[in-house]
């Protein structure tokens, strides 16, 4: 099971909001969707899920496309939170609806997770704090059964607890590969651990589609002193500096090989340590130049 999206396009206002925007989704991947906010990236699931109709281009969930199989549009999940109808219902009622479109809508987990999280299912969705609605989003997500779920900032102005809570959450949910999550976010550090695929939106377009295992393979982040104050040759042919503290320079070299580990060494550094590559290393260093994304904080 896959599902494609092909494509896809959407102008709002006569402005191009999302053009030609084209990636595979399988069941057992996490996607991280980044781009800064107001690039379309709430556009381009409300697309996905055909609550805006395409101008061009399709979704695909086994060949068939969802526009014209609304059987096969059970198979997504994503819940609008900037406009859902779900603000003046108790959380007992959501499975109600819920399960109208989602016939595999699991009640008997979705009350046990409620009862696990300390929610009360006799409150209204619309009373709830930030972070409980958050839990309730992925608790719905969840129990829907779908497939495919599309998490729309779930992590935004959350405390760390609630993070760690949905982050597991997600992570629990692929490990037998039956489920696919795409996660949007602004800000690259709430995807760090999670996402091993990232996806950047930018003007409009998929400007890259990374695979941050493939990446990891090959790069280090290293911490140096030299003895020396200019900065050597290699640094400057193959590395991205990250930091400069006093005479600490901290780098991200994305194709180390042997040769460059042997020119290092052959500095004579006072210091040289390994230091772990956060997702944002990886971007700052594959991505600062052409995609703005300096920009993104
Ligand atoms: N229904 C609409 N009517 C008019 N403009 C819209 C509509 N929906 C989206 N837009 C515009 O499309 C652009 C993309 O918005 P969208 O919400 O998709 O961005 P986003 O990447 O999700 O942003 P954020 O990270 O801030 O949530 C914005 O300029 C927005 O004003």
């Amino acid at each position: 099971m896959t599902l494609q999206v092909n494509n896809l396009s959407k102008q709002i206002d006569k402005r191009q909001i999302i053009s030609d925007i084209t990636f595979n989704w399988a069941p057992g991947e996490i996607i991280g969707l980044v781009g800064r906010n107001g690039v379309g990236k709430t556009t381009l699931f409300r697309t996905m899920v055909n609550h805006y109709v395409a101008d061009a281009g399709q979704v695909l969930v086994d060949d068939q496309p969802i526009q014209r199989t609304p059987t096969r549009q059970r198979d997504i999940f994503f819940l609008d939170t900037q406009y859902n109808f779900l603000s003046n219902y108790s959380l007992k009622e959501l499975p109600d609806f819920y399960s109208v479109v989602y016939p595999n809508f699991d009640r008997q987990r979705y009350n046990e997770l409620l009862r696990h999280f300390e929610l009360n299912a006799g409150d209204q969705y619309r009373r709830l704090s930030k972070g409980m609605r958050a839990m309730v989003n992925i608790i719905l997500a969840l129990t829907s059964n779908a497939t495919y779920l599309i998490l729309d900032e779930p992590f935004d102005g959350l405390d760390v607890i609630v993070r760690e809570n949905i982050a597991t959450m997600v992570i629990d949910e692929v490990a037998d590969q039956r489920k696919g999550f795409l996660i949007s976010s602004h800000d690259l550090n709430e995807l760090d651990g999670l996402s091993d695929r990232v996806l950047l939106l930018k003007d409009s377009q998929l400007a890259h589609d990374y695979n941050l295992e493939d990446i990891r393979a090959t790069a280090k982040k290293i911490q140096l002193v030299l003895p020396d104050k200019t900065i050597p040759a290699v640094l400057k042919e193959h590395s991205h500096l990250i930091r400069v503290s006093g005479r600490v320079l901290v780098v991200v070299i994305t194709n180390y090989t042997a040769d460059i580990d042997q020119q290092l060494r052959a500095l004579h550094p006072v210091l040289l340590e390994e230091l772990p590559l956060t997702l944002e290393d990886l971007f700052r260093a594959n991505l600062a130049h052409d995609t703005g994304y300096q920009l993104l904080k």
